[in-house]
C-alpha cells in the first residue's frame, strides 16, 4: 500500500505548533471500552432468557451473528487485530459462559471467569453491566422501580451479584471495572405518581449499591435515557433523576449520546457535569431520530466529543465506551470501523493547536478563532492516523477492507 510522507505531515502539523508525534503517542495510552453486544445483536447466552426488549431494539439479519462465547471472542479477538492501541472489553450479565443455568439474581464470578482468562491473554480490561431487560421479570417494562417489593429484591440482588463479579474482574485484571446500571423503567402513557416511581428506583440503587468495595477494582456508573419505545411518557431514570444522584451519592454518570433529544449537544455536556461529578463514562452512539443505536462515523458529533474531552483534559477522568448496533452491516466491520473512529476522531483533537485556540478566544478574537478552526481543517490528518496504524501493525484502507470482507466471508456460514 502506498503511504504518504509522514515527515512531511509532521513538519505541517509543526508549523501550526503541533507535535504529531507527542498526539501518536498520547492516542495510544487512550483505552477504548468495545461493547460485546454489537457482536451478536444483543442476544446474549443464557439459554433461557436474552434478547434486547425495554427498548432498545436491533434492526436486520446480516450473517455472522456470534452464536457462543466461543464464537464471540474469535469475532473480537479479529475486531481487536485491526484497532491500533490496547482496549477494553464491555460485557453485558447475559453473556455469561457456563452450562450452569443461574437465575439473575444467582450469578457468581465462576460463570464469568473464562472471560477474565481471555482477557488477560489478550491484554484487555473488563467493564461490566447488570442486565436488567429480556427477562420475565421485566414486568410493564418495570425492574428497579416496579411497586412490587419483590420483583424490585430480584433486580436489587442481581445487581449485587453484578457488583461482585465486577469487582473480581477489576481486583484480577489490576484495573478497576465500570459496573453500569440501566434499568429500562418508565410508562408508555403518562404517571400519575412519578415521584413514588423515583424514589422506589432511588432507594433500590441504594440498596444494590450499599456493599463497598474498592475504587481500584469496581466503580458504579448510572445511565440515563431520555425515552424508549413503550416508554414514551416517563422515563423513570431521567436525565436530571441520575445527574443528580450521581452527584449525591458519587457514582459515575453515563452519558449515552442516544439518550437526550436530537437536537441537544450531549459534547456540550461533558465540561458542565465534569464540573458535579469525579468521573464520567460515556457510550458514544449514533442516533437518527431516536436513539438509534447507528455505528458511529467519523462526523461533527464525535468530533466534537472528542474536542471536549481533549481541550477540557478530561480524558483522565472519562472512560470511553463504545454503545451501537446495527445487523444490517457486517458486526466486526462496526466494532472496527466505529471504534477507529472514536480513535481518529481524538486523534484530530490532540492534533489542534489548543494553547493557542484557547488564547485567541480569551481575547474573544472570534475572526482568528473563525480562521484557524477552518484553515486547520485542511490539515494532512489522515496521513499521522495511517502512520500511527503502522506503528501499531494494523492495516488502514484497501488492505483494511479486504481483511474485513475476508473476515466476513469466513463467518457467514454461520447464517
Ligand atoms: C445494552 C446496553 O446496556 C444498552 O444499550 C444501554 O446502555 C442503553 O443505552 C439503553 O438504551
Ligand atoms: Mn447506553
Amino acid at each position: 500500500m502506498t503511504r504518504l510522507n509522514y515527515d512531511a505531515a509532521r513538519d505541517a502539523f509543526a508549523e501550526w505548533g503541533v507535535d504529531a508525534d507527542a498526539a501518536i503517542k498520547q492516542l495510544a495510552d487512550i483505552p477504548i471500552s468495545m461493547h460485546c453486544w454489537q457482536g451478536d445483536d444483543v442476544v446474549g447466552f443464557e439459554q433461557s432468557e436474552g434478547g434486547s426488549a425495554g427498548g432498545i431494539q436491533i434492526t436486520g439479519n446480516y450473517p455472522g451473528r456470534a452464536r457462543t462465547a466461543a464464537e464471540l471472542r474469535a469475532d473480537l479477538e479479529f475486531a481487536y487485530g485491526k484497532i491500533p492501541g490496547k482496549h477494553r472489553l464491555n460485557l453485558h450479565a447475559s453473556y455469561l459462559d457456563t452450562d450452569e443455568t443461574p437465575a439473575r439474581d444467582e450469578l457468581d464470578y465462576h460463570h464469568f471467569a473464562s472471560w477474565v482468562d481471555w482477557a488477560k491473554d489478550n491484554g484487555l480490561g473488563l467493564d461490566f453491566n447488570p442486565t436488567f431487560f429480556g427477562h420475565p421479570k421485566v414486568d410493564e417494562n418495570l425492574t428497579l422501580s416496579h411497586p412490587d417489593k419483590d420483583i424490585r429484591n430480584f433486580w436489587i440482588r442481581h445487581g449485587q451479584c453484578c457488583r461482585a463479579i465486577a469487582a473480581k474482574f477489576g481486583e484480577e485484571l489490576g484495573s478497576p471495572c465500570v459496573n453500569n446500571i440501566w434499568v429500562p423503567d418508565g410508562y408508555k402513557d403518562t404517571p400519575i405518581d412519578r415521584l413514588a416511581a423515583r424514589e422506589r428506583l432511588e432507594s433500590a440503587i441504594d440498596e444494590m449499591i450499599a456493599q463497598p468495595y474498592d475504587a481500584a477494582h469496581m466503580l458504579d456508573a448510572v445511565e440515563a435515557k431520555l425515552f424508549g419505545i413503550g416508554v414514551e411518557a416517563c422515563t423513570v431514570g431521567s436525565h436530571e433523576f441520575y445527574m443528580g444522584y450521581a452527584i449525591r451519592k458519587g457514582t459515575l454518570l453515563c452519558l449515552d449520546m442516544g439518550h437526550f433529544h436530537p437536537t441537544e449537544n450531549v459534547a456540550d455536556k461533558l465540561s458542565s457535569v465534569s464540573q458535579s461529578v469525579k468521573e464520567i463514562l460515556l457510550h458514544v452512539s449514533r442516533p437518527m431520530r431516536w436513539d438509534s443505536d447507528h455505528v458511529i462515523l467519523l462526523n461533527d458529533d464525535i468530533l466534537a466529543m472528542a474536542q471536549e474531552l481533549v481541550f477540557g483534559n478530561l480524558l483522565p477522568r472519562t472512560h470511553i465506551g463504545l454503545d451501537f448496533f446495527d445487523a444490517t452491516i457486517a458486526r466486526t466491520s462496526s466494532w472496527v470501523i466505529g471504534t477507529r473512529n472514536m480513535q481518529k476522531a481524538l486523534l484530530r483533537a490532540l492534533l489542534m493547536p489548543q494553547a493557542e485556540l484557547k488564547s485567541i478566544e480569551e481575547k474573544l478574537d472570534f475572526t482568528q478563532r473563525f480562521l484557524m478552526t477552518e484553515e486547520l481543517k485542511d490539515l494532512p490528518y489522515g496521513v499521522i492516523w495511517d502512520e500511527f496504524c503502522a506503528r501499531n501493525n494494523v492495516p488502514t484502507g484497501k488492505a483494511l477492507i479486504a481483511d474485513l470482507n475476508s473476515y466476513q466471508a469466513s463467518v457467514a456460514p454461520r447464517g
